[in-house]
């Protein structure tokens, strides 16, 4: 069964004001499978993936139809959207330091979450703190677990972020401009980990950006966004070898080479 399946889903003002700011939006996630999701600043990128968590600012509502895993989202109550975010899809946003609280330990923070999210006794809590770090390949950490977040690198900081919504073991993964924030060598490394994640667990990944190059090595499937709306949708390797919508060539021309994927020098 298809993880996700998106169907004309519309963002508009509550009010009815305006445009819709995304318009019939549709596209699907299988397991294992990373989407990537590309557009202009302001095209709706990021209320899309809002929406999938039931997130989406005050004043603005979403309609069409979001099933995931076989279930009718828009249809949820609050509660059941709080068993959604966290257990069932997860996010991880393009500043770390956005989801780590900054006076508070990471030793605390993981094993709250895991103790919140998972119901563990402290011990318990305190050994799945630990494997989340392993698992996003953070060295010593139970050194790490009694740092503060500034004693962290923004690439560390990134990886603890991601081992937080992972604790829940999420079904889907939105990965909002994750590596927009740090240096090229260091985005690498994230790309990287992303990828061996969903190989591993078989959790959907949406990878959210506004630089295609940056989904070259990671992505299977491509849905390019502008002004709301889903101008161009297809297998990653075929949107990178001959794009059909002249905006989506104008993304590629902005990229410095394009034979697909891009050489290992050129994605850093
Ligand atoms: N709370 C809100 N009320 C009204 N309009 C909003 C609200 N939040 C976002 N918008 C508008 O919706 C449109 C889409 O915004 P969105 O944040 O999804 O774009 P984006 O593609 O993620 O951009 P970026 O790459 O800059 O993050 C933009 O025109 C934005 O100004």
């Amino acid at each position: 069964m298809t993880l996700l399946n998106v169907d004309r889903l519309t963002i508009s003002r509550a009010s009815g004001a305006g445009e819709p700011l995304v318009r019939e939006a549709s596209f699907t996630v299988e397991r294992g499978e990373v989407v990537g999701v590309v557009g202009e600043s302001g095209s709706g990128k990021t209320l899309t993936g809002l929406s999938l968590l039931g997130l989406l600012p005050h004043g603005l509502r979403a309609s069409g139809s979001i099933v995931f895993d076989g279930r009718e989202l828009l249809a949820q109550t609050e509660k059941q959207w709080q068993r959604t975010r966290g257990a069932d899809i997860a996010m991880v946003l393009q500043d770390p330091s956005s989801s780590l609280h900054p006076m508070l330990k990471l030793g605390e923070q993981l094993t709250d979450h895991v103790r919140l999210h998972l119901g563990l006794g402290r011990a318990a809590a305190q050994a799945k703190a630990r494997e989340l770090l392993e698992r996003v390949h953070l060295r010593e950490p139970d050194r790490l677990l009694g740092q503060y977040p500034h004693q962290l690198s923004g690439g560390m900081k990134q990886r603890v972020s991601i081992a937080i919504a992972l604790a829940c073991d999420p079904k889907l993964l939105i990965a909002d401009e994750p590596t927009t924030a740090l240096d090229a060598n260091i985005r690498t490394g994230i790309i990287a980990l992303l990828d061996e994640l969903r190989r591993e667990s078989g959790m959907g990944i949406i990878f959210v950006t506004h630089d295609l190059a940056m989904l070259s090595s990671i992505a299977d499937r491509l849905n390019v966004f502008r002004t709301g709306e889903i101008v161009e949708a297809g297998e990653a390797e075929s949107v990178f070898r001959s794009p059909q919508h002249p905006y989506t060539r104008v993304l590629l021309d902005a990229v410095p080479q394009v034979p697909w994927p891009l050489p290992k020098e050129v994605q850093s």
